[in-house]
Formats: structure tokens, C-alpha cells, sequence
């Protein structure tokens, strides 16, 4: 196969390691000089995969239409406020009749203002690419890990199986396990979704360290399990299937977002629980944390499908509220009594 990753961040260059360490010709876009000139050079992203060297001959590019020539494959691994930039660069080539690529989406997130999913956005931007070769790569999965053969399962996700097995092919290896769904924005949603609560998380690791309530282990089983019925609730309002929540793209990355120590989401969380702004805490990042967005994103489309997502807007008031962390926490541990809803 011939495949275009477009976007040279720590994700982006993991999977175009997979897929070059599976035989695959293999050409990466960025929309960077600069990033073209240092990893030529480098081969290697101090800034963002400290340690890992790539390979000499990986070819690297700003001309995506170039880039993109022959192509069987795009992976398209930018941040997701930059989505519709790249997709609408992406439409704006024109592949041979009947030689239509697969478009992978490894990004993460909700558009702001429209409330689209990424493969939604893309569909939109592109006016060759249909529903049904439209795949979405999600699940617990670590670009510091998978990019040092760390074992790592993840789902590929497309209405039509076939080209989710096709994906499911082509990136699978020794130590990437993929699996299929047909659940797309099931697999998106938990995707999006479980940055906001990993930011929560984060803010209960921040609170234990400086000692102000007592947290555990126990708090943060709570937490992942109130968020995943969070999820769900959402992912029913928009008919998602209930089971992908418990999966590999929900439950599973849910678990390594809110505990790992690689999670940027995780880490700007922990930095609010110690008292710092958000601009403060983003202002020390080299890498995107998907969850701050998204939080912007996820309240607004909860908010106009009428679900209940107390810890999206317990994280939404922090972040760009300014409200006190410990008030929120002890609000929202203080809330009405009830029944454990699932969904
Ligand atoms: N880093 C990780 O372990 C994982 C990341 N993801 C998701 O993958 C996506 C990308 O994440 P990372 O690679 O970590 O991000 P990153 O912050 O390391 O890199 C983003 C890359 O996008 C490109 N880019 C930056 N600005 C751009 C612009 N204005 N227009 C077009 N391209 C631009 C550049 O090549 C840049 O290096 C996010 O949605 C993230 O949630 C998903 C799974 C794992
Ligand atoms: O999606 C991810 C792991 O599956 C990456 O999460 P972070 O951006 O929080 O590191």
C-alpha cells in the first residue's frame, strides 16, 4: 500500500511507523518547514517523543497535494481544531476515478460551533470520500508506548466492515492488535469524550498532592465509571451503541487517559488541581491537549440534547470559569442523592 500520514506529531509519526514497519511505501505531511527541516535531520521529536529515533529514508513534505499522489491510504492525525483546514486541503485533491483513497481519522475531538465529530468534518471537506471509506482509529494508545513496541489494542471503526478490515490489516503488527467496529461515532464520541473526564482525573491527582481532601484510588474508580456513563448517556443521545462505552475506545482508553502518567489531558488537570490557570498550565505544553476544546464542545452539544453531564461542567467551570477546584469538587460530590443510572 502507498500511504499519506498527514501531521508530524507524536501520534502522526507512530503510525507512519507502523505502517512503514509493515512493508508500506509511506510519505508524511506536515504543514510545517520547520518540522520538515528537523525531523530530515534529527529523525528524531525531542520536544514530543524524547528517545525515539525513525527511520533515515522516511520522506517528509508541505506540499500535501504531492504528498497525496497514488495514494491508497490517508491517515490524518492534526489536532482538532485544525480539522477543517487540513480536510478542506485534502478535498481540494482530486484522486483518479475508482482509485479513491481510505481515509483513516486518528484525531480526537469535537468541532467547536458545529458540534461534528472528525469524521463528520471531513466528509463535509472532502467531496470524493464517502461514509463508507471513512474509518476512524481510536483506543487506548500512547504514542510514547506504541512507538517503543509497547503491546497496545485499538479499534478501527467504519460503517462499511470491509474497510475497517482493510485498516485492520494495514496497521495491525507484533505489537499493534486492531480491531473492527462498525460503530463510528460511538468509537469517536468515547474518543472526544474521555479527554474531558482524564482532565478530571488530573485534577484529583493535583488536589491529593497538595492535600487539601483526601483522595485515593477509590475516587478515581469513581470517577472513571461516572464518566463512562456520562459517555454513554451522550452516545445514546446520538445513537451510539451502548457496548462500544465498555470497549477498547471507551472503558479502555478512558482507563489510560485518566491514570497514565504520558496523558497530556491527565497532566493539565493535575496543574489545575495545584492551583494554576489554564493559560498558565497550556502555556508549558509542547502537545495538544484534545480535552480543554473539547470540554468548550462536549457541554455545548450536552446542553442542546438536553443530557446530563455533571462532570463535563464540573471540568468546564474550572477550566474557563475560574471557579475554585475544591468548591466544585465539593459541590459536586455534595450533589442530590440518587440512583446509580448507567445511562
Ligand atoms: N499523542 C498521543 O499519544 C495520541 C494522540 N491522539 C490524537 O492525535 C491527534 C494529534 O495528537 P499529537 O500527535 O499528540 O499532537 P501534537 O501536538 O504532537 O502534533 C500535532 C501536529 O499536527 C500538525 N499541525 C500543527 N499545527 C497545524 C496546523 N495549523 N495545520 C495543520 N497541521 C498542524 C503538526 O505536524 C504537529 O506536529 C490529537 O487529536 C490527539 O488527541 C490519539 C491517540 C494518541
Ligand atoms: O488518546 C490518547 C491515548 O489513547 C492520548 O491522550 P492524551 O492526549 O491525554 O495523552
Amino acid at each position: 500500500m502507498k500511504v499519506t500520514v498527514l501531521g508530524t506529531g507524536g501520534w502522526g509519526l507512530t503510525l507512519g511507523q507502523v505502517v512503514y514497519e509493515n512493508k508500506n511505501e509511506l510519505t508524511f505531511w506536515t504543514n510545517s518547514q520547520a518540522e520538515v527541516d528537523l525531523l530530515s535531520t534529527e529523525h528524531q521529536y525531542k520536544d514530543k517523543l524524547p528517545g525515539v529515533i525513525f527511520p533515515a529514508d522516511f520522506k517528509y513534505t508541505t506540499d500535501m497535494h504531492a504528498a497525496l499522489e497514488g495514494c491508497d491510504m490517508v491517515l490524518i492525525v492534526v489536532p482538532s481544531q485544525f480539522m477543517a483546514g487540513v480536510a478542506a486541503n485534502l478535498g481540494s485533491w482530486t484522486p483518479a476515478k475508482g482509485k479513491e483513497p481510505i481515509v483513516v481519522c486518528a484525531t480526537k475531538g469535537i468541532l467547536e460551533g458545529t458540534d461534528q465529530l472528525m469524521s463528520e468534518v471531513i466528509l463535509e471537506k472532502v467531496p470524493w470520500l464517502t461514509e463508507d471509506k471513512m474509518v476512524a482509529f481510536s483506543g487506548p494508545s500512547h504514542a510514547e508506548e506504541v512507538s517503543r513496541h509497547v503491546l497496545t489494542a485499538i479499534v478501527a471503526a467504519c460503517v462499511n466492515e470491509d474497510s475497517a478490515k482493510v485498516v485492520q490489516q494495514a496497521m495491525s503488527c507484533s505489537y499493534l492488535r486492531v480491531y473492527t467496529s462498525t460503530d463510528i461515532v460511538g468509537v469517536e464520541l468515547c474518543g472526544s469524550v474521555k479527554n474531558v473526564i482524564a482532565i478530571a482525573s488530573g485534577v484529583l491527582y493535583g488536589l491529593e498532592a497538595g492535600g487539601k481532601f483526601k483522595i485515593g484510588d477509590n475516587t478515581r474508580a469513581a470517577i472513571l465509571t461516572r464518566g463512562q456513563a456520562e459517555m454513554c448517556r451522550l452516545g445514546k443521545a446520538l445513537g451510539a451503541k451502548p457496548e462500544t462505552f465498555a470497549g477498547l475506545a471507551g472503558m479502555g482508553d478512558l482507563i489510560v487517559t485518566c491514570l497514565s502518567q504520558h496523558s497530556r489531558n491527565r497532566y493539565v488537570g493535575e496543574h489545575i488541581g495545584k492551583g494554576e490557570t489554564l493559560d498558565q498550565v497550556l502555556a508549558g505544553m509542547k502537545m495538544i491537549a484534545e480535552g480543554v476544546p473539547t470540554c468548550r464542545s462536549t457541554r455545548a452539544l450536552a446542553k442542546k440534547l438536553g443530557v446530563e453531564m455533571p462532570i463535563v461542567e464540573a471540568v468546564y467551570q474550572m477550566l474557563f470559569e475560574n471557579r475554585k477546584v475544591e468548591d466544585v469538587v465539593k459541590e459536586i460530590w455534595g450533589r442530590e442523592l440518587k440512583a446509580e443510572n448507567w445511562a
